[in-house]
C-alpha cells in the first residue's frame, strides 16, 4: 500500500492523501549562479517563495515508489479494474465512501446548514473549472462544460460575484465558459482580471486594464516576470517528451502542465524522468502533480487560496463578517483554497470527488452533476429568499 494512503484518519476509513509538491531546486535562493535568471528578471523578495534547501535531484528519484504513487493515485482505470475483478472490493469502496462523508458531508444534505449560515450574507462562489464545471476527459481541448451547466452558472452570478479559478490559461478558461460575466484568474491564480478598484499595496503588479469587452478591469500577473522562461521549458517539454506516445504538453500562460493521461502506464517513469531533467535548468520552477498531469509552475508564494482573497479583496468582499466565500474544486491545487477558507474560518471548501481523499474542504460533492444541482438549489434558495 503507498505511504500516502492513511489508515488513521477518522472513521477507520482510508484516505489519500496528496504527496508533498516536488521542488526540484538545485541550491537556496540567491546562491545558485544567475545561469537560470533570464536578463531583466528581477524577482519580488515577498512573493518569491525560499526555495527549501535540498540536495540535487538525482534522476533516480523519479523511480521511487512515491513519484510513481503520486502519478497512480488518480487514476480511474486502477479502480475500475479492480471492481471488475471483486464485487466485494466494489461494495467495501462504497462503506469507505460514507464513512468518509461523515467528515466531508454531502453540500447537497447539508444544504439547508449551508443556506442558514448563509442568511443575510453576501455568497462569494469561486469555481474550479476541469473536474468541477466540465468532467474530467481524455484529451484537454475537448473538456467541454455542458450548455446545462453553463446555464446555471450564469444563473448564479446573476445573484452571487462568481469567480472561475483555473490552472488553465485565463483566456482558454475563458473560451470555454464564455460567460462575460464573471471574474476569470487562470494559470492557478497567477492571472486575474478582477473589478477596478483601490488594492493595498502589497499587489504592485497589479495594472489598469480593459478586457475582451473593452471594459476597464485590473489586471493581476505577479508571476509575469516568468512568462519567457515558461515559453522557454514550455519548448523544451515538448522536445523532451515528443517521442512518448499519448505525451501532452499544453501552454498555461503562467505554468505548464504535461499530461500523461493517454501514454502507457510503463512510460509513466519515463515521463517523469523527462520532466525531471528538463527542469533542472530551471531552478526558479517546480513541479506539483494534478489529475493524471505534472504541473511545472513558478517558486512564488501564490496560488489559488491567494488568488480567492486576492479577489475577495477586489471586490471589497474581505474583513466582512457578512460574507460566505464557498469555494468548488476537485483537485489538488484547490486544497489551497480550501485551507485559505478553513484557516481563516471565512467560509467553506466543497471538494468534488467520488472518492475519499484527505481535504481542507469542509463539505463534498460527487461529480460535476451534484456541482450542477447544488449550484442551481443555492439559486432556487437565493430567489425564494428575497420574495
Ligand atoms: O484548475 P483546473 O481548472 O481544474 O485545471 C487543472 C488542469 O485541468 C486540465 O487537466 C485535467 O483535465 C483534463 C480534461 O478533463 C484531463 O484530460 C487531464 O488529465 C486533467 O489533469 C487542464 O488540461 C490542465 O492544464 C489544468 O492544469
Amino acid at each position: 500500500m503507498p505511504d500516502w494512503m492513511d489508515m488513521t484518519s477518522n472513521h477507520n476509513a482510508p484516505v489519500l492523501t496528496d504527496p508533498p509538491p516536488m521542488t526540484l531546486t538545485k541550491s537556496r535562493l540567491g546562491t545558485h549562479s544567475s545561469l537560470y535568471q533570464p536578463h531583466g528578471v528581477v524577482f519580488s523578495p515577498t512573493l518569491f517563495q525560499s526555495i527549501p534547501w535540498k540536495k540535487p535531484l538525482i534522476v533516480n528519484d523519479v523511480r521511487s515508489s512515491s513519484w510513481l504513487d503520486a502519478m497512480k493515485s488518480s487514476s480511474p482505470t486502477h479502480r475500475k479494474k479492480a471492481k471488475e475483478s471483486s464485487t466485494e472490493l466494489a461494495s467495501t469502496d462504497t462503506d469507505f465512501y460514507h464513512s468518509w462523508m461523515l467528515k466531508y458531508p454531502s453540500a447537497l444534505t447539508s444544504f439547508e446548514q449551508i443556506t442558514n449560515y448563509g442568511k443575510g450574507k453576501t455568497i462569494a462562489l469561486f469555481l474550479d473549472y476541469d473536474g468541477t464545471l466540465s468532467p474530467i476527459v481524455d484529451n484537454p481541448d475537448h473538456a467541454f462544460m455542458s450548455d446545462t451547466m453553463r446555464a446555471a452558472v450564469r444563473e448564479a452570478a446573476k445573484y452571487f460575484p462568481t469567480a472561475i479559478i483555473s490552472g488553465r490559461s485565463r483566456d482558454k478558461v475563458y473560451d470555454f465558459v464564455g460567460l462575460t460575466e464573471l471574474y476569470y484568474a487562470g494559470s492557478h491564480g497567477m492571472d486575474i482580471v478582477g473589478p477596478v478598484r483601490p488594492l493595498s499595496n502589497d499587489h504592485l503588479n497589479c495594472i489598469r486594464s480593459t478586457d475582451k469587452q473593452g471594459k476597464e478591469v485590473n489586471l493581476f500577473q505577479p508571476a509575469s516576470k516568468f512568462l519567457p522562461m515558461i515559453e522557454e521549458v514550455f519548448r523544451a517539454l515538448v522536445e523532451s517528451t515528443k517521442d512518448i506516445k499519448g505525451a501532452n504538453v499544453e501552454n498555461n500562460k503562467f505554468c505548464v502542465s504535461v499530461h500523461y493521461r493517454n501514454v502507457d502506464e510503463k512510460y509513466w517513469t519515463t515521463i517523469a524522468q523527462c520532466v525531471q531533467k528538463t527542469l533542472e535548468d530551471y531552478p526558479h520552477l517546480r513541479l506539483t502533480h494534478g489529475r493524471k498531469v505534472l504541473e511545472v509552475r513558478p517558486v512564488l508564494d501564490w496560488d489559488k487560496g491567494k488568488a480567492v482573497e486576492f479577489l475577495l479583496e477586489s471586490l471589497g468582499l474581505s474583513n466582512c463578517d457578512d460574507v460566505l466565500p464557498i469555494y468548488v474544486g476537485d483537485d489538488r491545487t484547490d486544497e489551497d483554497a480550501f485551507k485559505v477558507l478553513r484557516e481563516g474560518n471565512r467560509g467553506y471548501g466543497i471538494l468534488v470527488s467520488s472518492i475519499p481523499k484527505e481535504s481542507n474542504a469542509f463539505y463534498s460533492l460527487r461529480d460535476t452533476s451534484e456541482v450542477l444541482e447544488f449550484l442551481k438549489s443555492l439559486v432556487g434558495w437565493k430567489k425564494s429568499s428575497s420574495l
